[in-house]
């Protein structure tokens, strides 16, 4: 069995939250709140929930821009959760992250050839013509040529910078590169471009995703297996064919039921169906109670979950 790649368990990260003249803590905002999951190499794995739902607190502390309250992060069977630990294996140049904002991202005051160039300088310690020919290189695998090479991030337009943070990312040839929302901040038909690339260099080099979005199209046409997260919690996991064709948490059936149809004929039904979840949503607090009286707690629910629970 092909063993993970990542592997996260109950991950905890709570905000402190600061009040008063000396600035106490007095509560904490619980963002991620016991949430697993594991990523096999070469695999897409989405994270889809609504604003605040915790999804890029997770990005966040993967790549250690943020550190966990509790719980385990283990990278190629090596507990990282400590940076210190990450510091000393290749984990910071074999798990890399694209963000949603390529204009913050991206130095303004840097090239492109030293901003793609700089992971290869560190990493790699590559300089002068192979340096430059590793950028070129980089720059065609999404779609991109030569010119761009002395150029600013502020010259590009919002899909070229988004392909360019998808080469910086590409640059030390990691193995994981978390993606959150790397596409939200485009135009449909731009979208559609980079995520065509992301593809081709996972089909290229074999890079896991990560891939964070409130899409679930987006999600669909990337991911092989997925996590629905709400209020710090994943509600239900499983494949793309689990979740999209048969839902069972009453948060994810919400969250599909609110994709636009197409098909005039199936709208009003489509509707009904909608309010009808948006009432059975809102009577609910913690726990879920299916048609049958079983109680789905608002947490992790999964097929074979489901299904064992039908069988009692
Ligand atoms: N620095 C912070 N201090 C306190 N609370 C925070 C901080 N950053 C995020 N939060 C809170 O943590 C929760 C999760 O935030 P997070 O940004 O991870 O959600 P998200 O699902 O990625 O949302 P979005 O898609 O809008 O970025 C939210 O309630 C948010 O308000």
């Amino acid at each position: 069995m092909m063993e993970e790649l990542l592997k996260v368990k109950d991950l905890c990260v709570y905000y402190p939250v600061r009040s008063g003249m000396f600035k106490h803590v007095n509560d904490y905002v619980y963002a991620v709140d016991g949430v697993s999951f594991d990523i096999k190499p070469g695999e897409s794995y989405g994270v889809i929930g609504e604003s605040g739902s915790g999804k890029s607190t997770i990005g966040q502390t993967l790549v250690g821009l943020l550190e966990a309250t509790s719980g385990t992060i283990t990278y190629a069977g090596k507990d990282v959760t400590d940076k210190h630990v990450r510091k000393k294996m290749q984990y910071n140049k074999e798990v890399q992250m694209i963000f949603q904002d390529s204009l913050s991202s991206l130095n303004p005051k840097k090239k492109i050839i030293d901003i793609i160039g700089e992971p290869l300088k560190n990493f790699e310690n590559l300089k002068g013509v192979a340096l430059k020919k590793r950028v070129v290189e980089l720059l065609k695998t999404v779609g991109l040529d030569e010119e761009a090479l002395y150029k600013y991030p502020y010259q590009f337009s919002g899909g070229q910078r988004q392909r360019i943070g998808v080469a910086r990312a590409v640059a030390p040839r990691p193995k994981l590169i978390i993606a959150d929302e790397p596409v939200s901040a485009l135009d449909l038909s731009v979208q559609a471009q980079v995520l065509n690339y992301m593809k081709d260099i996972q089909e290229k080099y074999g890079v896991a995703y990560l891939f964070i979005s409130h899409d679930l199209g987006v999600v669909h046409h990337m991911c092989d297996r997925l996590a629905i997260m709400h209020k710090g919690r994943f509600v239900e996991v499983g494949t793309r064919d689990d979740i999209y064709e048969d839902p069972l948490h009453i948060y994810t059936k919400r969250l599909l039921a609110a994709i636009p149809q197409t098909n005039v004929l199936l709208r009003k039904k489509h509707r009904d169906e909608r309010q009808r979840l948006e009432c059975e949503y809102d009577s609910l607090k913690e726990d879920y109670y299916d048609k049958n009286g079983h109680v789905y707690p608002l947490e992790q629910i999964t097929k074979t979950h489901a299904v064992a629970l039908k069988k009692e």
